[in-house]
């Protein structure tokens, strides 16, 4: 972490509820920023926005806009927790000079982590499970209700990024096997170290893999990349587990496809909307399992964010390189 004389005048959007900080966050947060709230530079704007140097975007909050962006000329650094930058205009940040860091490093183990939570949640149908288990209604167990096996099954894994490659790490624990489609493909001892096998054409992952899980960052290259015919071409027995962004998959296409048996079943963190309205059809479904965007919610990821955040801001305002800088 850079030395600071004082500590950076930063906007945040709040302490606490559902747009601000949390609350346990806030002590470190005050040894090395200054932290002002959004509506304190609302109330003092004047005085505050010429002091103000760096954002610290904590899930999306405060946004930052064109018009926020104008008001703080002396903005240097926009530290955003997470990897995904999905919601920033990168090029309209930095056409003000400003740079952005995310925090790649503390999501992937917990998103990983997620990730095999819902393959083997959906694979031996945890959820529907758990409802039969405790219905006053179950008189007694049948002996046909069924799951799928997950050792020795085929996962194949789309965008070997940092979390996807940590997916396979655990996936040959459960001795799957591993094919995966990314834009480069992984040097050869990465390969070998998790026997991932790499499908140039992400085709021939679909059609083998007994599992699909996606892992890529949302881009205007990955936006809808799993569509109707992505969908057809995947086993009726596949599951597809969703870690990254709900966009990735286009929703109508997959409803059909749960609906009509295309494929078999869908585990998603991820969706479009978040929350899904309530009457939306993947919430009727009894072969999708959804989970509220949780990848990267546990309690030491979300600190190692904010610790990587202030270390940004930091390096960002005292002008040195900041490793988590995101290029647009
Ligand atoms: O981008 C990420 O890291 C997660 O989705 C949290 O927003």
């Amino acid at each position: 972490m850079a030395k600071q004389n004082c500590r950076p005048y930063t906007l945040i959007s709040a302490i606490g509820g559902i747009d601000g900080v949390y609350e346990d966050h806030v002590e470190f947060l005050e040894q090395h920023l200054k932290l002002i709230t959004m509506q304190e530079f609302l109330e003092n704007q004047q005085e505050l926005s010429q002091k103000i140097e760096a954002i610290y975007l904590w899930f999306k909050k405060p946004a930052a806009t064109r018009e926020l962006l104008q008001s703080l000329p002396n903005l240097k650094v926009i530290a955003n927790s997470g990897v995904g930058v999905d919601h920033l205009d990168l090029k309209l940040i930095s056409s003000f000079g400003v740079k952005v860091a995310n925090t790649p490093f503390a999501v992937v183990n917990p998103t990983a982590d997620l990730g095999i939570a819902l393959l083997l949640a959906s694979a031996r149908r945890l959820v529907e499970g758990y409802q039969i288990a405790v219905s006053p209604e179950t008189k007694y167990f049948k002996a046909d209700w069924l799951g799928e096996d997950v050792s020795g099954a085929t996962l194949g894994i789309i965008g070997m990024g940092h979390i996807g490659y940590k997916v396979a790490q655990r996936a040959k624990a459960f001795e799957m096997k591993i094919l995966y489609h990314n834009r480069n493909r992984r040097a050869v001892d990465e390969e070998q170290a998790v026997g991932a096998v790499y499908c140039q054409q992400m085709e021939d992952l679909l059609q083998q893999a007994d599992f699909v899980i996606l892992c890529v960052a949302l881009t205007s290259q990955t936006r809808s990349l799993i569509g109707e015919k992505e969908l057809k071409l995947m086993k009726s027995s596949a599951i597809l587990i969703n870690i990254c962004r709900g966009q990735v998959v286009d929703q109508d296409a997959l409803v059909k496809a749960l609906q009509n048996k295309v494929i078999k079943a869908a585990a998603l963190d991820v969706t479009y909307p978040e929350p899904l309205p309530r009457d939306h059809p993947l919430l009727q479904l009894k072969n999708v399992i959804i989970t509220p965007h949780i990848g990267s919610a546990t309690v030491k990821s979300r600190r190692c964010m904010m610790i990587s955040m202030v270390e940004s801001i930091l390096d960002g305002v005292n002008g040195l390189p900041i490793p988590n800088e995101v290029h647009g």
